[in-house]
């Protein structure tokens, strides 16, 4: 098994690499790219943990070798938010790295799964398609928005008001990964009940979590170790999927179409990535409102990096 992480040395990509170093499976390689000139000792340095996963560094000239045989790779790589900024703000500075990075994918390891972390994910995930289909290479079980996330925030939210233990607090969240998109359903929390108000206070809350973060850090860039933790997470649970376990995720991608044609939603991950796309069940008036108001934002979010990625 191999997993690549491309932006590696950044904020998101050192925690991750870290989780990764120290939770991957014994035996798996694991191979860092960026173009800081600090990604080989970043690699030096994870190299001194004693777990059984290997690590190597690759520099700007070395990306073909770091994606050669790659079963799974992330994608952290671009700019971060700044306070007053919006996610689709960084379009002009991150489709490109996007676009790039995916046709690099699609000539040397067109069978990985990819996770996208760059934001907009509600787009790059669109160029990402974009860019796989034109080179012939396109598997829609292989892709991946990663929105954990949001799936993490809203059970630490809840489980945090609610007084009861996280592990005990499932939320699904589905839509897409920016502001009203990100929706999640409330109504479907079976160790809690809530009070209107608390739901829209929650709902507006878990919407807003990355903008707390870019905020708190005022300037400093947005969240790393959490979503370090949520792609960590993610990965493993690909990885796993690979193996031959079964396990659910909820993540950002093309499933029928219905509600627009990338959705986040819950995901049987497998030997072939993308098991199957699970129904995200009955919504409550205040949830099925909610979507419907977001729809069409999304699709523009979506279109922009169609139109970007066929230009
Ligand atoms: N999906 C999510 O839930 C989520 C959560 C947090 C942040 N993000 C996004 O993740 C991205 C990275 O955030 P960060 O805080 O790690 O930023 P960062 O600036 O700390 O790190 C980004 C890294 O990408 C590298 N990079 C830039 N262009 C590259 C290229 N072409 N190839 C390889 N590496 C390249 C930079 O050298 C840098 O090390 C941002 O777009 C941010 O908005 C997404
Ligand atoms: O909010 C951001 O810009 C980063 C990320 O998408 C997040 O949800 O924390």
């Amino acid at each position: 098994m191999k997993v690549t992480v491309l932006g590696a040395a950044g904020g998101i990509g050192q925690a991750l690499s870290l989780l990764l170093k120290t939770q991957l499976p014994a035996g798996t390689d694991l191979a860092l790219f960026d173009l800081a000139p600090v990604t080989p000792g970043v690699a030096v340095d994870l190299s001194h943990i004693p777990t059984s996963v290997s690590v190597k560094g690759y520099g700007k000239e070395n990306l073909t070798e770091a994606l050669a045989g790659a079963d799974v790779v992330l994608i952290p790589a671009g700019v971060p938010r700044k306070p007053g900024m919006d996610r689709s703000d960084l379009f002009n500075m991150n489709a490109g790295i996007i676009k790039n990075l995916v046709e690099n994918i699609a000539d040397t390891c067109p069978k990985a799964c990819i996770g996208i972390i760059t934001n907009p994910v509600n787009t790059t995930v669109a160029i990402a398609a974009e860019v796989l289909k034109a080179k012939g290479v396109y598997d829609k079980n292989r892709l991946f928005g990663v929105t954990t996330l949001d799936v993490i925030r809203a059970e630490t939210f809840v489980g945090e008001l609610k007084g009861i233990p996280v592990e005990d607090v499932h939320v699904p969240v589905i839509g897409g990964h920016s502001g009203t998109t990100i929706l999640p359903l409330l109504s479907q929390v079976k160790t809690a009940q809530f009070t209107q108000e608390e739901i829209e206070s929650l709902t507006h809350r878990i919407q807003n979590a990355g903008t707390e973060v870019v905020e708190a850090k005022a300037g400093g860039g947005s969240a790393t170790l959490s979503m370090g933790q949520a792609a960590a997470r993610f990965c493993l649970s690909v990885v796993k999927g690979l193996q031959g376990v079964h396990v659910t995720e909820y993540a950002y991608v093309e499933g029928d179409g219905s509600d627009a044609q990338y959705f986040a939603q819950a995901v049987v991950l497998g030997a072939n990535g993308i098991e199957e796309i699970l129904p995200y069940g009955e919504l409550s008036d205040f949830e099925a409102k909610a979507k419907a108001d977001m729809l069409d934002g999304l699709k523009k979010d979506i279109q922009m990096g169609i139109d970007f990625a066929n230009q």
